[in-house]
């Protein structure tokens, strides 16, 4: 079976992306959530799963389970479930920040941890997930977190350092490309056009741009120049972009975010 200790917003997301590509049927599937309105959402949103008030009880039933709390609540968590925790559990850390090394000290020797950092687009599966496995995980342990985040996106062991700028880059990302594409809608109706239309110009060029890269194995850069004829439109926006530094800004917050997991692994 499948746990979850937190129900939240991402754990919604893994367990619809994984019941949704048939990996786990939803009776597979269990929850745990101290807060009743939260356990309650999670099993509206996916119909058939259990959810439980305790969570020690999620570990009595799953051996794959997913610690899907806000890293502040996290060592608390864990502080709580330790006795509970058996050499046949498999536990996947989605966290921003904790590192293998802090979960493992509130954990018995040799528990199988692995520290994951996966993106909301999980739920529709598209996402974009990073893991790194811990000492004590075997050649299986690996298998199975890459087939439960390869069935809801695209997956790549890293380096556990690499895994904050991978929480900066896509499991933040979606919040910059969804500024982005405000951005965007509003240039739009800036120049007369409805808000409905401006939105959804905004997400098909989005869209279209970024499968154009994967389409054609080109860089951002030369699709870039296809799009610029000299003098024309776009080198006029493109001019106005590097004037307000907006490529740089979009830098600089991956390099926040990713800055600030780091943060969090150490409070
Ligand atoms: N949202 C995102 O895009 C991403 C988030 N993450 C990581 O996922 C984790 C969860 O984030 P997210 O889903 O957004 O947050 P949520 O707040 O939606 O989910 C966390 C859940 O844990 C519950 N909770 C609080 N205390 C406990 C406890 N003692 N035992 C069990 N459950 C508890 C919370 O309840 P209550 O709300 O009532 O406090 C809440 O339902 C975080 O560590 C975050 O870093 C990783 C990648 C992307
Ligand atoms: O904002 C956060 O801290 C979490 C981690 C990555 C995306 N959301």
């Amino acid at each position: 079976m499948l746990g979850f200790i937190g129900s939240g917003r991402m754990a919604t997301a893994l367990a619809r992306g994984c019941i949704e590509a048939k990996l786990y049927q939803a009776g597979d599937v269990v929850a745990s959530d101290p807060y009743e309105p939260a356990r309650e959402q999670f099993a509206e949103q996916l119909s058939g799963v259990a959810t439980v008030e305790d969570n020690a009880a999620v570990l009595q039933q799953a051996d794959v389970v997913f610690l899907a709390v806000k890293p502040q609540m996290m060592d608390e968590v864990l502080d709580a479930i330790a006795e509970h925790v058996m050499p046949s559990h498999l536990l996947i850390s989605i966290a921003a920040g904790v590192t293998l090394q802090r979960l493992a000290s509130h954990l018995p020797a040799k528990t199988r941890l692995i520290r994951v950092m996966p993106n909301t687009p999980c739920l529709i599966g598209r996402g974009a997930c990073g893991f790194a496995v811990g000492a004590s995980c075997n050649e299986v342990d690996s298998q199975t977190v890459k087939r439960i985040l390869g069935s809801v996106g695209i997956v790549h062991e890293v380096e556990e350092q690499q895994l904050d700028a991978v929480t900066g880059l896509s499991g933040s990302g979606p919040a910059f490309v969804y500024s982005v594409i405000e951005s965007l809608a509003a240039g739009g109706v800036a120049g007369g056009l409805s808000e409905k239309l401006s939105l959804e110009l905004a997400i098909q060029t989005t869209v279209g741009a970024a499968e154009m890269l994967t389409a054609t194995g080109k860089s951002p850069a030369e699709l870039r120049d296809q799009v610029t004829s000299p003098g024309g439109t776009t080198f006029a926006g493109l001019e106005s972009l590097k004037r307000d530094r907006g490529q740089a800004a979009l830098q600089a917050a991956v390099e926040a975010a990713t800055q600030r997991s780091v943060e969090l692994g150490k409070s």
